[in-house]
């Protein structure tokens, strides 16, 4: 209501414009005229206007205008009940249907005022309407090209600004309040349309901006149309309808109304929005980690987390939207939804072995792979010469053809023929070839078997041939020593084809040569024939992407730090590239190649040694390079901390109790132990009767044996290598006891030689009964000593720890030594006999049949407990 009284309302010197005269002087009127007014900017209501309009008449020199204004006004009012009915806008129409109703019955009123006052004046407004409607089209014209500008300054507003700035360069502030008044704003006040506003409003711009420009000052106007008033800013409906309507309050309701409702509408549409996700499709199938909350399964599944909530509260799973789901529970959401649920598979970065297998894998499939040299390993049975075939082709094919020669070893090397290498691992035997494979590592492309021709197949020749065949490498047999006079190569041969070794001559596929180490006749042929076979297998690899490789040799050198004779299995190995060996880190520091050569790179199939780890690797550990340093060094930590995890694990298994077990689970060959007793002569017995034992291939192992008590460096052996210590007649000190206690090192006492060896074999049988084991209750030192005849020597001693009980067992020690181990006769405490005497008290006890007691030996007292078998 406010608004429209305010609307309905006009300034003073909107009044002083129309009627072209000073503000001061329309004051100075509107006073004379007794309204409430004080200055230019007072308001006063509609029938205000037109007395003080009418008083001005006649004395302005704006007059005219003013005049053909309302005349024309009035003249378009009086018009518009036909144009109305002719109107093409239905809707226009409408909204003005009532308003017209209203200006009907005012212009009828005034008219009938009109007719009523002045009888000729019909005929003198007609000669105005002919007047007029001249004007009328001039002024159409002028809306027409205050149209074209507006959309002009529609279009290019910041130059319209401009152009303002420049003829209103001073006073910013005022002006702005001011400009209302400079654009000559008739009517009510208009608000400033937004720009989002102004932007919708474009479209229809054309048809409504002509509205406003029906004032005569026409030049003025095209200011208007660029002003912020409200007929301007917003050319529309509105204005057309003032145009047509004059100042009609209930149109300005009805426009602002429905203006309201089109924003409202305009507001919601974003809120709708969200909406839209719902529309989103499911994924194919839901890749989640267990875990996961509603929220994270919403924006996976592209639904609303409220939405996966409600979901799970009908499938009988209360939750809330930050509650942790597990795998169950979202792979029955997932099937709510019907589509497939898959878990995410974490990588672990630290697995470099399953990085190893797939960038293997990933090189065979490469377009880039190349021929690469073949690996070979040699075997066969001991002194068959395997050592000497390799001695020959080290110096006679390397350092014939290479300048410098083989000046150091490192594990492997490379012999050319023909221009083509052939890569030879130098630890000859099936042992160091089945170690490597126990392990993981499978470098060994080609095996040639050497069997000596006076000798034939031996044991070891089978190994050889079952351990080369379990892995699936082809095998080239070479028989050596045809150089030796009982030499029989057929035989041999005949003998090996039993073993599915079947020659070529024979109808199968194993290459032979005869070849002599000792002299090298035809070992040119045996590295003829080991190409041939690489080239049937196709060995390729891809030199160009980051490097893959095995450890096959790796030593702490002085100065040089830890080194590590690597073989580069695919890829091409730089100085400077970040690497992870085994649980080793680092950066490649030095390559040195088999020649003793530094190198800048190495390629597949070549064996180079690098320095610049952080820790010397094991043999058949894996190397990769990483792209960068930072991320080698995360592996590598990681894998050294899970190493030692796994190391502090291992130590205490190793038991006596537990050693059938063990020896099952860890596949053991050997039981390491570590031997100390009271005398060499124990040792030497012991040791022998205990490397006799061998149960169903297990053998006993003595790691270190030795005279004395058990020390640290017993325990510390025995716990870096799985062994249990087995004392004979000695005790362990009491720090190498905390010790074992610590790591977990089973120590066991004997004083019986053949109760020990019982014991070993009962527990590698598996067969170990459960047995008495002894609790020391007590220590005791010995501080005086008497001899009383008939009763034999008392020893005057004192409780250092726990307590000696009259009916204990008692052992008597010597410098780490036991002397005597036996029972308590008598024990005293003041002359009078006691049960038992505690910690820190003085007491004087006997032991049977045993005198031999002196000052400062000790007294372990001990009770013998019933173990139950672990
Ligand atoms: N006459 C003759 N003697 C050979 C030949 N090859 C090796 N020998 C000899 O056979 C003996 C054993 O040779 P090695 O090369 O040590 O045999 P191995 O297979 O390496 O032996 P282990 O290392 O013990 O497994 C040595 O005395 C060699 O000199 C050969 O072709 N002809």
């Amino acid at each position: 209501m406010k608004e429209c009284d305010w609307m309905a309302k006009k300034r003073i010197y909107e009044v002083a414009k129309e009627v072209g005269v000073d503000n001061k002087v329309v004051v100075q009127k509107a006073k004379d005229l007794g309204f409430d007014v004080k200055n230019h900017m007072s308001s006063i209501d509609d029938s205000q206007v037109t007395k003080l309009k009418s008083s001005f008449q006649n004395s302005a020199p704006a007059k005219k205008n003013s005049k053909i204004k309302i005349s024309v006004s009035s003249i378009r009012k009086n018009e518009k009940k036909q144009e109305d009915n002719a109107a093409p806008k239905k809707a226009r129409k409408r909204n003005n249907k009532r308003r017209n109703d209203r200006n009907r019955e005012k212009k009828n009123e005034r008219n009938h005022k009109n007719n009523s006052g002045k009888p000729k004046a019909a005929a003198l407004l007609q000669q105005f309407k002919q007047k007029q409607r001249a004007e009328e089209g001039q002024l159409n014209r002028e809306a027409q090209k205050a149209k074209k500008e507006y959309h002009e300054q529609l279009k290019h507003p910041k130059q319209e600004q401009a152009v303002k700035n420049k003829k209103k360069p001073t006073k910013e502030s005022t002006k702005k309040k001011s400009e209302p008044v400079e654009k000559k704003v008739i009517g009510p006040k208009i608000l400033k349309p937004s720009p989002a506003r102004l932007k919708k409003s474009q479209p229809s711009a054309n048809e409504r901006v002509a509205a406003k420009v029906t004032i005569p000052e026409a030049p003025k106007d095209e200011k208007r149309g660029n002003g912020r008033g409200r007929n301007m800013g917003k050319p529309g409906r509105k204005g057309k309808n003032q145009f047509f309507n004059g100042h009609n309050e209930h149109s300005d309701r009805s426009e602002r109304k429905r203006r309201k409702n089109k924003k409202r509408q305009q507001e919601q549409k974003p809120k709708k929005q969200p909406t839209k996700r719902k529309e989103r499709p499911l994924p194919d199938v839901l890749v989640y980690e267990e875990g996961m909350n509603a929220q994270d399964l919403g924006k996976l599944l592209h639904r609303e987390p409220a939405e996966i909530v409600k979901k799970l509260f009908m499938l009988g799973v209360m939750t809330n939207q930050n509650q942790s789901l597990d795998k169950d529970t979202i792979e029955l959401l997932a099937a709510e939804y019907n589509i497939d649920a898959k878990q995410k598979v974490h990588e672990d970065i630290s697995d470099i072995d399953t990085l190893y297998n797939k960038r293997m894998e990933a090189s065979k499939k490469s377009k880039n792979q190349v021929k690469r040299p073949p690996v070979v390993t040699i075997m066969g049975h001991v002194d068959h010469g395997k050592t000497t075939l390799l001695d020959r082709l080290r110096h006679t094919h390397v350092s014939a053809h290479e300048a410098g020669g083989i000046t150091q070893k490192i594990g492997a090397y490379q012999v050319r023929l023909d221009n083509r290498l052939i890569t030879f691992l130098d630890t000859p035997g099936h042992a160091a070839f089945s170690n490597m494979r126990a392990r993981g590592a499978e470098i060994t492309d080609i095996v040639v078997l050497v069997v000596a021709a006076d000798d034939g197949v031996m044991p070891q020749t089978v190994e050889a041939i079952d351990h080369a065949k379990s892995a699936k490498v082809p095998i080239i047999v070479a028989i050596n020593k045809i150089d030796k006079p009982g030499a029989n190569p057929q035989h041999v041969t005949e003998e090996l084809m039993k073993y599915n070794l079947i020659p070529e001559d024979y109808g199968g596929d194993t290459i032979y040569v005869n070849i002599s180490a000792k002299t090298g006749q035809n070992v040119d042929d045996l590295l003829q024939m080991i190409l041939l076979q690489a080239d049937v297998m196709e060995l390729k690899a891809n030199p160009t992407e980051m490097a893959i490789g095995t450890v096959i040799e790796a030593r702490l050198s002085r100065g040089r730090g830890p080194v590590a004779d690597v073989l580069i299995q695919q890829g091409t190995l730089n100085i400077g590239d970040p690497i992870v060996v085994g649980d080793t880190f680092g950066r490649v520091r030095t390559m040195t190649n088999d020649r003793g050569r530094q190198v800048k790179k190495a390629t597949p199939s070549e064996p180079v040694e690098i320095t610049g780890l952080n820790d010397v690797p094991e043999s058949a550990d894996k190397l990769v390079e990483f792209k960068d340093e930072k991320t080698a060094r995360s592996v590598g930590e990681a894998r050294a901390q899970q190493a030692l995890q796994k190391s502090r694990e291992n130590v205490q298994h190793v038991t006596l109790d537990n050693l059938f077990d063990t020896m099952k689970k860890e596949n053991m060959k050997e039981v390491d132990i570590v031997l100390k007793a009271d005398v060499q002569g124990s040792v030497e017995a012991l040791q022998q009767s205990l490397e006799k034992i061998e149960v169903e291939g297990v053998r006993v192992n003595i790691i270190h044996s030795g005279v004395g008590a058990i020390n640290e460096s017993d325990v510390t052996l025995a716990g870096a290598s799985n062994a249990f210590i087995i004392g004979f007649n000695v005790r362990p000190t009491a720090t190498a006891k905390s010790q074992a206690e610590t790591e977990g090192v089973d120590i066991r006492l004997y004083s019986i030689i053949y109760k020990a060896i019982d014991d070993v074999t009962a527990a590698m049988k598996g067969m170990l009964e459960p047995t008495y084991e002894e609790k020391v209750i007590g220590n005791l030192t010995v501080r005086e000593t008497w001899k009383v005849s008939k009763v034999g020597t008392i020893a005057g001693s004192f409780v250092d720890k726990g307590v000696v009980k009259n009916d204990s067992k008692i052992r008597v020690i010597r410098d780490g030594i036991v002397k005597y181990d036996g029972e308590i006769a008598s024990l005293k405490r003041f002359k009078d006999d006691v049960k038992e005497v505690k910690q820190g008290n003085d007491c004087g006890l006997t032991i049977k049949d045993y005198n031999d007691i002196k000052v400062g030996d000790e007294f372990e007292v001990y009770e013998m407990q019933q173990v139950e078998p672990k």
